[in-house]
């Protein structure tokens, strides 16, 4: 397609090919959208700063080594069900992913040697918790089977936009038992029901780091419904990693995008949305190129869409409640390590959190997360070798103003201290070091545009479960978000349920087949 761009004689940008939907940033919940609504027939165009696909799951290739961007934990690669959204979005434009089944979801390091291991199979995993706290059997069933009741009620349904009156109606006809049961779910934090089912201190710590490592705030302020299917589908659907790493994902969403006749562009970073009459009409470049369409979608987060992409003389009232109730989660420091195979035991799990002390476990560097996609695809890393990524949450402030060569020490000694706390897990690390890449919260805010670097929207206090969390329309009459700065938040499968019902909304909006 050709693409014309701004002239240096014209006063105004030039309008190039009008579309039907401009989506901004090719994160997952951006591609997920494009590709539901290519794949209804709308004539869809993505703009993707960057040079490749996926955002946060995304991935950069060094010596050999080909590192994800994120984390390689991921939901919603199930077989059945309604909730395997993934797999979803990847069939309905014609693509495939292979994926390789992770046995334990987590192997957690906890404070007073504490180790538990999240299996796979559920009763595995019950058995071996309610060893570790024989008094509480009973309770951590009844917590953990209560969150495979809101599972069962999400798998039970056709998952679209709760914008769209019809289809509430409809899903509410087909299935009021679910519904209701959502609803009754829908205010609720996870803390609280822990607490009706167990009264053990330890125990409930468990249930924060089970909160914190995917939400990145405790019990009291995650929302039920979250917990209901990350705790569920890593025992239905299972945690599956796609082969040839993450930024496959992306890459085939992009591709089926492209067979579906819409069109992506990298290099290709949005100034500004452009408001015509009140209303969002198209965006313009950095390089002056404008594009107009009749719907505007922003995977960018809400403080980069609200703020930058739109002044912030424009923000909406709503806008700014929300930014009241919700802050930026920290960013993170995360250690991307090539290493010597011989550094890994046969048995190693795939993912590993370690907590020292519980009363550090929401302070910067207080949680460590690590993942070694290698044991489930050996083919991402040289023969010989694995890949450990390393991550714990870092805020910016911590590495704001410094000059090139303390940043760089910074980084160095920030890095050594994490290697060594991980030796005590994986002796011999340092010794079998064969490459290091360090990314802090600057290089997230830098490589994925995203304030701050921040992992996502958090809470400030205490809400009603997901009640606070905006759907897809924004104040601003043709402009949606999409992403984890929408409901239900943060993760995979989360952007990409955001990713079904912002299509779904923007489809019934322009009348789509
Ligand atoms: N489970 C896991 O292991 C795992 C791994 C990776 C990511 N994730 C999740 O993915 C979620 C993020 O997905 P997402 O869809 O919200 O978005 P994202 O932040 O991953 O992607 C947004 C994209 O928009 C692009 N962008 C932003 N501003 C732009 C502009 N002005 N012009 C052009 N492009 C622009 C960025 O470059 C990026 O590619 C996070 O919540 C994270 O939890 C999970
Ligand atoms: C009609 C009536 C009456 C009513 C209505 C009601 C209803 C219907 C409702 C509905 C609702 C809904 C649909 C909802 C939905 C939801 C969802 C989908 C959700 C989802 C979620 C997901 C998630 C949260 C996920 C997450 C994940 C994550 C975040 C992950 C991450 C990871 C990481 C970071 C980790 C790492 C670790 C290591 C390495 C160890």
């Amino acid at each position: 397609m050709p693409v014309i761009t701004h002239q240096s004689f014209a006063d105004e940008p030039r309008p190039t090919q009008n579309f039907d939907v401009i989506v901004i940033g090719s994160g997952i919940g951006g591609l997920v959208t494009a590709t539901q609504l290519a794949a209804k027939g709308a004539n869809v165009l993505v703009l993707e700063s960057y040079i490749i696909p996926g955002g946060s799951s995304g991935y950069f290739e060094r010596e050999g080594y080909r590192f994800d961007v994120g984390a390689s934990m991921i939901f919603g690669f199930g077989d059945q069900g309604t909730t395997n959204l993934l797999t979803r979005a990847l069939e309905a434009v014609n693509v495939k992913l292979e994926t390789i089944p992770d046995p334990v979801q987590i192997h957690y390091h906890l404070p007073g040697e504490l180790q538990v291991r999240v299996h796979r199979d559920y009763e595995k995993f019950l058995q071996e918790l309610g060893e570790k706290f024989p008094d509480e059997r009973d309770g951590i069933r009844k917590f953990y089977d209560e969150c495979w009741q809101v599972f069962n009620c999400l798998n039970a349904m056709e998952l679209l936009s709760l914008e769209e009156p019809r289809y509430l109606m409809r899903v509410f006809f087909q299935n009021p038992g679910a519904c209701l049961g959502l609803v009754q779910y829908l205010p609720k934090n996870v803390g609280e029901v822990a607490k009706r089912h167990i009264s053990n201190p330890e125990l409930l710590k468990f249930i924060d780091i089970e909160c914190y490592c995917w939400s990145v705030v405790p019990a009291d302020l995650t929302p039920m419904i979250n917990a209901g299917m990350v705790f569920s589908d890593r025992h239905y659907g299972g945690i599956n990693y796609p082969k040839g790493g993450v930024g496959q994902i992306a890459q085939k969403l992009a591709e089926g995008l492209q067979k579906a006749g819409g069109t992506i562009k990298y290099k290709a970073r949005v100034k500004q949305i452009l408001i015509e009459n009140g209303q969002a009409v198209g965006v313009e470049l950095t390089n002056g190129t404008v594009y107009r369409a009749r719907r505007i979608v922003s995977n960018a987060t809400r403080w980069d869409t609200f703020g930058k992409l739109i002044p912030e003389t424009m923000m909406p009232p709503s806008e700014r409640k929300w930014r009241k109730r919700y802050q930026k989660s920290p960013s993170f420091l995360s250690l991307h390590l090539g290493v010597e195979a011989s550094v890994l035991t046969p048995e190693t799990d795939c993912h590993h959190i370690i907590v020292q002390d519980w009363q550090k476990m929401e302070e910067p560097e207080g949680t460590i997360f690590v993942s070694i996609p290698t044991l489930l695809d050996q083919d991402l890393a040289p023969q010989g070798y694995h890949i450990i990524h390393a991550f714990t949450p870092s805020w910016i402030d911590n590495w704001e103003d410094l000059p090139p060569t303390e940043y760089e020490q910074k980084k160095e000694e920030a890095a050594w201290g994490i290697v060594d706390r991980l030796e005590k897990i994986f002796p011999g690390l340092d010794a079998g070091l064969d490459y290091m890449e360090v990314g802090t919260a600057r290089s997230h805010r830098r490589f994925l545009n995203r304030d701050d670097g921040t992992y996502g929207p958090i809470p400030s206090r205490q809400l009603r479960g997901l009640l606070g969390m905006p759907f897809n329309r924004t104040a601003i009459p043709g402009l949606y978000c999409v992403g984890d700065s929408t409901f239900p938040g943060q993760g995979l499968n989360a952007v990409a349920f955001s990713g079904f019902a912002c299509a779904h909304r923007i489809a019934v909006d322009l009348k789509l087949g």
